[in-house]
């Protein structure tokens, strides 16, 4: 079985600035990883390269076996803030069905029946076949995340790369939220990489873990990959990891790294 992600020596610029370096590691075609580090720490840099977006980069990259640019029919990306203009009056059916239409560079004005029934398909897989006629701008906020995971489903990728699919949703919505990517873990045999500040609602659905704070400080399974020592390194000596009862909490606090002068 071929690997999702793999990745060798990877460094990535933006112009001569180097971004993120040192990324060595391997993806399996239906795991998940959780991509975790501090603001600018370069996770959204390394989702946009894995997607194709972004090319300024050396060493090895492989999606499928083929470089991102010609793998972007296999991926689908969910950014952190979507684009969509609220001011166009779409229901969460026709932003759904958009996903299907646009890989396809297909432009029409009305929904082909084919697409339209992938559509409400995968609205129902989100537990949304409900509000599928409703508009899009008067959902909750976390209906819009799960329309918007239903959009990038509904290509039928194999690796679904998804930039702080939780961040800017209340507790309830990041419950939804969460159960709904617990449901493609179980049921879609796709790969995901997941980048997030918190991790420790989605560790029970991540395989391995990778800490990045402008290189990779560890990747890995879990519970090998985050250890105190580790998570201290990049947040400071308040962060900890902790094991209550078997399972793995972090705590990291949302600190931006600082460098410490010891006073002479
Ligand atoms: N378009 C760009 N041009 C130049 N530098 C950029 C660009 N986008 C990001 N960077 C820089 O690359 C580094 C990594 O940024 P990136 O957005 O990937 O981090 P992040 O981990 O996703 O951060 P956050 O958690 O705040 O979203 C930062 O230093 C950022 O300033």
């Amino acid at each position: 079985m071929k690997a999702s992600v793999e990745a060798r020596n990877l460094t990535i610029y933006y112009g001569k600035q180097v971004a993120l370096s040192d990324v060595t590691f391997q993806l399996g075609a239906s795991e998940t990883l959780l991509l975790l580090g501090p603001n600018g720490a370069g996770k959204t840099t390394l989702l946009r390269t894995i997607a194709g977006f972004h090319t300024q980069y050396t060493g090895e990259l492989l999606i499928f076996g083929k470089k991102p640019e010609e793998a972007k029919e296999l991926v689908s990306y969910v950014p952190q803030s979507h684009s969509l203009n609220e001011n166009v009056p779409l229901t969460a059916l026709e932003v759904v069905a958009m996903g299907a239409i646009y890989k396809r560079g297909l432009i029409h004005r009305k929904i082909p029946p084919e697409i339209e029934e992938r559509a409400l398909n995968v609205l129902s897989f989100v537990g949304l076949e409900n509000v599928a006629n409703k508009l899009f701008r008067n959902l909750s906020g976390g209906q819009k995340q799960r329309v918007l995971l239903a959009r990038a489903l509904v290509s039928d990728p194999k690796l679904l790369l998804l930039d702080e699919p939780l961040s800017a949703l209340d507790p309830s919505a990041r419950a939804e939220v969460t159960s709904v990517l617990d449901r493609i873990k179980k049921k879609k045999n796709i790969a995901m990489i997941i980048t997030t500040h918190d991790i420790n609602p989605l560790l029970e659905i991540g395989d391995k873990v990778m800490l990045i704070n402008r290189r990779m400080i560890a990747f890995g399974k879990p519970d090998e990959a985050l250890t105190d020592e580790i998570i201290k390194s990049v947040y400071g000596p308040m962060a900890r990891a902790i094991k209550v009862e078997e399972r793995l909490y972090c705590i990291t606090g949302d600190f931006h790294i600082h460098v410490r002068r010891d006073r002479k």
